[in-house]
């Protein structure tokens, strides 16, 4: 890219600033934290939102030190319906709990880490309501995680895509972000791990271009997404936050993007290309 490109672009990117106001978020969430005061009530909602797969927590059979949360749903790549979301919440707690263990390993099945959000369900929840439940509750299980005294290794084979390397980045040991390139920004509670894992200079490279590559796929990071990334790396960042404070902005960032136009016009992106793909694949055979 250009510099006068790249002029254009942050010239372009004032207005989205001025345009995107997340303070009307403010009130929805306390409209909403009152709705769901449990997480047992988030949970279940997200559940019947997208059933699909599953997620287990069992113990290592060789090795008593060793628990494992695993992702079921091998057709999608484990990709993360409602109901994996749901079972996610349970496998942490329960792993994180269980006195025989001093590891957690979080893997997927048939040799790949996890594809995201399943398409399907991501759609159907692309609302205010539906950002802040899954927000709220992916955000809560990577704490837990990230806050244990057990060590988590996340087992990153195959894919790891999307919100997938949220859990990856919530995780002591890890081995791409495109939310980029889907108009939003980490949804699932990972932008503080991320800042706190690669720094501010890295997690903005990460955010901003959805990969690691040369500035030229900058242009193709939304607008809306390229502002979100820079307020979620400033929210954990700047100094004096509380820890509450800073996770309710992430969670207003987040908002200000979800369910956005750029958003849903990515997942149609998404599934036009996985179909080409597919399509292209079968002619090669
Ligand atoms: C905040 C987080 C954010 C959100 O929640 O909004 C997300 O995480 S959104 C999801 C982000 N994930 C992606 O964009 C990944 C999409 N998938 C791919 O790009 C490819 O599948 C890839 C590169 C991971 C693997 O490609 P490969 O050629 O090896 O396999 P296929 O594409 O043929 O996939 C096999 C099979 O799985 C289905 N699939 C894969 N990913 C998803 C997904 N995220 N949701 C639903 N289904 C998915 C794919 O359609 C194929 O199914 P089939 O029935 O055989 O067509």
């Amino acid at each position: 890219m250009n510099n006068a490109m790249l002029l254009h672009r942050l010239a372009s990117l004032r207005q989205v600033t001025q345009a995107a106001s997340i303070h009307t978020h403010v009130k929805t969430i306390a409209q909403l934290s009152s709705k769901y005061e449990k997480d047992e009530a988030k949970e279940n909602w997200l559940k019947e939102q997208g059933d699909g797969g599953s997620v287990k927590y069992t113990r290592n059979g060789s090795n008593p030190d060793l628990g494992q949360v695993t992702f079921h749903h091998k057709e999608k790549l484990n990709a993360f319906t409602g109901a994996m979301m749901h079972d996610f919440s349970l496998a942490v707690r329960e792993a994180v709990k269980d006195e025989r263990t001093r590891c957690v390993v979080v893997r997927g099945e048939n040799g790949n880490f996890c594809s995201g959000g399943e398409l399907n369900f991501v759609e159907k929840i692309a609302s205010e309501e539906g950002s802040y439940v899954m927000n709220t509750v992916m955000m809560s299980s990577l704490k837990k995680l990230a806050n244990s005294d057990k060590v988590s290794i996340a087992v990153l084979e195959g894919s790891t895509m999307g919100g997938a390397s949220e859990i990856a980045s919530a995780c002591d040991i890890r081995v791409g972000f495109v939310q980029g390139k889907m108009g939003v920004c980490p949804g699932w509670g990972g932008g503080r791990f991320l800042v706190k894992t690669l720094g501010t200079a890295r997690a903005m490279e990460y955010l901003s271009t959805a990969a690691v590559v040369g500035a030229e796929e900058l242009h193709k990071v939304s607008k809306h997404a390229f502002v979100a990334a820079k307020r979620m790396v400033v929210n954990y960042s700047g100094k004096n936050r509380n820890p509450k404070e800073r996770e309710e902005e992430e969670r207003r960032i987040f908002m200000s993007v979800w369910g956005h136009a750029d958003h849903k016009k990515s997942i149609h992106d998404i599934r036009e290309n996985l179909i080409r793909a597919k399509k292209e694949k079968s002619h090669k055979k």
